[in-house]
Order: C-alpha cells, then sequence, then structure tokens
C-alpha cells in the first residue's frame, strides 16, 4: 500500500460540503488530509489531479454478481473488475443468484470469495423468502448476523402483502431495510417494454406504469403500519415519483433510487428490437426522465443505483420476448450521467451526492465513511475526467456481461483512476 497525494484538482466531497480546489493526501489505506498547501510530512506517490475531478468511491446499492450459479454471465472476480472500472469502491450484491442468498452458508460464501476475489467492498443483500419464492421467510435474522446489509427479492416482487408485513416486522427489529423490487406480477406478466406507443408498434406486450406504482403504494401502507425501513428500487415511473414524494412528507424511512439508464434512454431505444434495451422496470419516456430528474434535485430520490444485470450474448442474442431482462451498467454509469450534466439538467456536486453520500445514508449502520473523504475514513476514492470523450466498446469491459445498449456510442465523462482502502484498483492506460 502506497501514501498518495492528489494535488490540483476539482475535490467534491457533498457530505462535507466541500466542493473546490483541495489536494488530499492518503496514508495507511486512510484519508489522511485535505486542504491546499504543504500536506503533513510523508513518502507520497504524488497524483496530478489537474483538470480533473476528486470525489469518494462511488457506492452502488444494486449490483447484479451472478456468483454462486451464473458464472457464465458474471462472477465475483470479474463483477468487481467492471465496478473499479466504473469508479465504484463499495457495492451491495443481489442474492438472485443459483442457489439464492437466503441463508448463513450463502451469505458467508459470497463474504468468503469476496474476500479472496473481489477488488472493492462487496455488502451482500440477503433474500426475503426462501428461494425468492414469495411463499415463506427466509433466514432473516440469521443472515443479518452474517452481515448482510438489507433483504430482497429483487428480480421477483414479494407477491403477498402478508408475507411483505412478516419480512418488514422482522427487518424493523433487525434495523435493516427491505430493498424492494416494486411489480405487481399480475399487471407485469408477459410484458417486453413499457406499455405505450412504442410496444404497440412493435407487437409486444406492456408493462404498464401501474405495475410498478401500485406495488409502491402497497408497501408504503406496510411500511407506515409496521415501523420498517423501505428502500425502493429502480424507480422508472412519475407516477411512482408522486407516491414517493407524497409519503416522504409523512415521515416514513422510505428511500428510494435510480438507475442511470431510466435517467437517460426511453423506450424508443427498442424500437430496432435491441434486446440490450430489454430491462426490467422498462425504459418509459420523456415525461417519465424529467420526473426522475426532478426527484433527484429535490431529493425525492437519494441514490442513483446501477442494477448493474450482466448477461452472455447467448442469453441475448434471441428473438425480444425470450430474451432476460437486464442492461451491464457498472462501467457506463458515469458517462452516462454526466450527459446530464453536459446538457445543464444536473449540476455535478448532485450526482456525485447521489453516487455517495446518498446511498451511503441509505445503508446507514456506519457505513456512512464509505461515502466520504472525512479524514480518518477508508481510502476510498475517484479521480475522473467530465471532459474525456470515450467509445463505449463492449469487447472491453472487465464485466462479463457485454449487454449494453450504448455499445458503439460516445459518452464524454470517464473514470480515471479508481483508489479503494488504499490502493489503485484501476488506472486508466491513456493518461
Ligand atoms: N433489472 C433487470 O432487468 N434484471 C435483473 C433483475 C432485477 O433487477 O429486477 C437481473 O437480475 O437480471
Ligand atoms: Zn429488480
Ligand atoms: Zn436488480
Amino acid at each position: 500500500m502506497k501514501n498518495f497525494l492528489i494535488k490540483g484538482g476539482r475535490l467534491v466531497d457533498p457530505a462535507q460540503g466541500i466542493d473546490g480546489k483541495f489536494d488530499i493526501a492518503m496514508a495507511d489505506g486512510k484519508v489522511s488530509w485535505i486542504g491546499a498547501g504543504e500536506p503533513p510530512k510523508n513518502d507520497y506517490t504524488v497524483i496530478d489531479a489537474t483538470n480533473l475531478t476528486v470525489t469518494p468511491g462511488f457506492i452502488d446499492l444494486h449490483t447484479h454478481l451472478r456468483q454462486p450459479g451464473f458464472e457464465e454471465k458474471e462472477t465475483i472476480s470479474t463483477g468487481t473488475a467492471a465496478a473499479a472500472r466504473g469508479g465504484f469502491t463499495t457495492i451491495c450484491s443481489m442474492p438472485n443468484t443459483n442457489p439464492a442468498v437466503d441463508n448463513r452458508a450463502t451469505v458467508d460464501y459470497v463474504k468468503c470469495v469476496a474476500s479472496r476475489e473481489a477488488v472493492v467492498r462487496v455488502l451482500p443483500i440477503g433474500c426475503i423468502s426462501k428461494g425468492r419464492r414469495g411463499e415463506t421467510l427466509a433466514e432473516l435474522g440469521e443472515m443479518a448476523g452474517a452481515g448482510v446489509i438489507g433483504f430482497s427479492d429483487d428480480g421477483s416482487p414479494v407477491p403477498g402483502a402478508r408475507l411483505m408485513k412478516q419480512a418488514m416486522e422482522y427487518a424493523a427489529g433487525l434495523n435493516l431495510p427491505i430493498i424492494d423490487h416494486c411489480e405487481e406480477p399480475s399487471l407485469a406478466e408477459g410484458g417486453q417494454i413499457n406499455e405505450g406507443i412504442v410496444a404497440t408498434r412493435l407487437g409486444l406486450a406492456g408493462i404498464p406504469n401501474a405495475a410498478e406504482e401500485t406495488m409502491i403504494a402497497r408497501d408504503i401502507a406496510l411500511a407506515k403500519l409496521t415501523g420498517a425501513r423501505l428502500h425502493l428500487c429502480h424507480i422508472s415511473s412519475k407516477g411512482s415519483i408522486d407516491l414517493i414524494r407524497a409519503a416522504k412528507t409523512g415521515g416514513l424511512k422510505l428511500t428510494a433510487e435510480v438507475t442511470p439508464h431510466h435517467l437517460t434512454l426511453t423506450e424508443e431505444r427498442c424500437l430496432g428490437y435491441d434486446t440490450n434495451a430489454k430491462v426490467n422496470p422498462p425504459l418509459r419516456t420523456y415525461a417519465d426522465i424529467e420526473a426522475l430528474i426532478g426527484a433527484l434535485l429535490d431529493g425525492t430520490i437519494d441514490a442513483i443505483a446501477t442494477d448493474h444485470a450482466p448477461h452472455t450474448e447467448n442469453d441475448k442474442c434471441c428473438e425480444f420476448a425470450l430474451a432476460p431482462f437486464g442492461i451491464s451498467g457498472l462501467e457506463t454509469a458515469f458517462g452516462s450521467l454526466m450527459k446530464l450534466v453536459h446538457s445543464g439538467k444536473m449540476p455535478l456536486p448532485l450526482i456525485v451526492e447521489k453516487l455517495t453520500a446518498g446511498p451511503a445514508r441509505v445503508l446507514g449502520n456506519g457505513f456512512e465513511t464509505a461515502g466520504s473523504l472525512k479524514v480518518g475514513n477508508p481510502a476510498d476514492l475517484v479521480i475522473s475526467d467530465p471532459a474525456a470523450e470515450w467509445i463505449v466498446e463492449t469487447a472491453k469491459f472487465a464485466s462479463k456481461g457485454k449487454n449494453s445498449p450504448l455499445a458503439g456510442e460516445k459518452l464524454k465523462g470517464k473514470v480515471i483512476v479508481t483508489i479503494y482502502n488504499g490502493n489503485i484498483v484501476h488506472e486508466e492506460d491513456i493518461r
């Protein structure tokens, strides 16, 4: 482990209210100094960050690592390498693996492989129901003891309200959030893309906004009843925003995330039957994007999470209706989000906040240190170039999932260096 001195960059750390030209030093894997002028004496490796942005490492609340069981799509090793390339130093792994992470043994397995092979911090999420089948409760207390940061059946909803209520009661007692994939199954069943004009033109069955909104309404009611912490995944529609905004004014322990793809792409992406644009919830409309951006600006949405969902080329190379849902998103997240900055829709510090302090607050329970460069915190840091233009070449992804609707596209904004726990885990060669 080296000691780093990063000089001349724009330091943005929303948790500390910092946005300005400051140097930052790291020693023994921790942030040791922030200032202008002479740092405390030490043997530093100096990194020149002139014209670059220096921020805390990003936190992804929603990553599919696919191990165990689907190692052909992704592994803990390749998924965390992709995270490092995307600037993420902490990622929360979803439990829809095979076997599903629904007991202590599988949580231990993920943690054990991560301790050997992960290049960034992996925080496991445990299932709500056994086998994600939505029938009986998983071993929530046991998994809490093993160190999960929340509970989710992501990939599937919890269809029964009674089971969800029970899960919330236990989760509240354990002070862990229910991480909710909001989808009313009978409304979404058979749907391929957003219900609307594009679905009609393509002759594909639609998934209406109401599939998301009715489930959000139900689970807000259950959170009110139980006092549980409820975190809503991948919010995609304007109607959902209205529900969350209203519920938040009522003082619920409610948080929500949005993905880079739902903030930047619309259902039109599916017009060429590109299965790489097939994702759940589906890409929606410009009106929805506007509402999602508004919700980031006013704090209704707390975090940006990738929902990185890698699949093999074989999985996606088939007719649209047969392809699995999901976008490989870790490595394009920052570049995609910078579109919002370059077009004047969102200021850079707010994007950084939703990738650092925001998700850290959702995690709570001491993980706040992962989202800020306060002196003494772990040296998790990203140096990025907001002006660097690059072409998305999926063949170069560290992720095994090449399923990106952005393949071949030019993005402006690139992660240059990622430091995790005081070690460089990613460095662009074209510096
Ligand atoms: N988002 C997706 O389209 N797919 C996810 C499941 C999920 O996040 O619901 C996956 O596991 O592939
Ligand atoms: Zn989901
Ligand atoms: Zn997911």
